[in-house]
């Protein structure tokens, strides 16, 4: 069977996504496994269903490369919102919500010149009890906790953005680590029964967090918007940055602008259409 599909990225955590109000993907975790190797697939970070749902403009559903689901996916959504104004399922309106496994997120669309040059998430509120990330701690929350992996002990806060992460803020440059050794001693570690998003940040002179990120069931990825929201989350919670205020993200891929209030997460960054195709199965 033949299916078309659309790759998007947002700050270059590339996915491929598949409108599915006009036709059906069998298999999804089997076909992202597939279609994520550059080689022999298309090359992502793994693909997202765009579908009908009752309450609200879309559904989408997220498959990391390992053909894991995702829970939620703040790149994605952002990629989401853009389709489905760019393709007219949504009659012109800036203002659109996207349901996920973690809840319906209400999106805003900054149009110029008829294109969607940056989208405005509402990502819900950021959840801190170890039991709700999960992650195996004492106590009503993780912030700066000790926490050895490869006979090293990290001070690590953990933050679920509907989907599990671990921050880690270090003063060694994090360009220089291996994360490629490290980054699954974290993702499998048995302290995370559902595994873990985790990310190594350094605060930059200008107050930025620049970070980097080994996400569950993908890898390095070049972004993670959940993982940048929690390393926001993190940086209130440390002390290293003030809640309400702007506070900026430089991922490998781009940057992403952050704000955690008392009652919300919000993030704000670009989405970008690369190519449209189709795919035999
Ligand atoms: N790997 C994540 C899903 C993708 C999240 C990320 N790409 C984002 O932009 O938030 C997980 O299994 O929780």
């Amino acid at each position: 069977m033949k299916l078309s599909f659309t790759k998007m990225h947002g700050c270059g955590n590339h996915y491929i996504y598949f409108n599915c109000f006009d036709q059906a993907v069998p298999d999804p975790e089997a076909l992202s496994i597939r279609l994520s190797e550059p080689h022999f697939g298309i090359g992502g970070d793994g693909i997202i269903l765009i579908s009908p749902s009752d309450r609200a403009d879309a559904q989408m559903r997220i498959f990391n490369a390992d053909g894991s689901e995702g829970r939620m996916c703040g790149n994605g959504i952002r990629c989401v919102g853009k389709y489905l104004y760019d393709n007219g399922m949504v009659n012109g309106r800036t203002a659109v919500t996207v349901d996920t496994l973690s809840g319906v997120k209400r999106l805003e669309l900054d149009v110029r010149d008829g294109r969607v040059q940056s989208v405005r998430v509402d990502m819900g509120a950021a959840i801190l009890l170890p039991r709700d990330i999960p992650a195996d701690f004492e106590g009503d929350s993780v912030v700066g906790a000790p926490l050895v992996v490869d006979e090293r002990v990290y001070h690590v806060t953990c933050v679920s953005m509907g989907n599990p992460h671990c921050v880690i803020f270090l003063s060694e440059d994090i360009d220089s680590l291996d994360l490629a050794r490290t980054g699954p001693k974290f993702e499998h570690h048995p302290l995370f029964p559902a595994r873990i998003n985790t990310e190594f940040v350094n605060i930059q002179s200008d107050g930025s967090l620049k970070m980097r990120v080994w996400e569950r069931g993908s890898g390095e990825t070049w972004a993670c918007g959940t993982g940048a929201c929690a390393v926001g989350v993190a940086a209130c919670l440390t002390g290293r940055a003030e809640k309400g205020s702007d506070i900026t993200v430089r991922l490998r891929g781009g940057d992403l602008n952050i704000q955690y209030t008392d009652e919300t997460v919000f993030m704000t960054g670009a989405a970008t259409t690369i190519f449209e195709g189709e795919i035999e199965i």
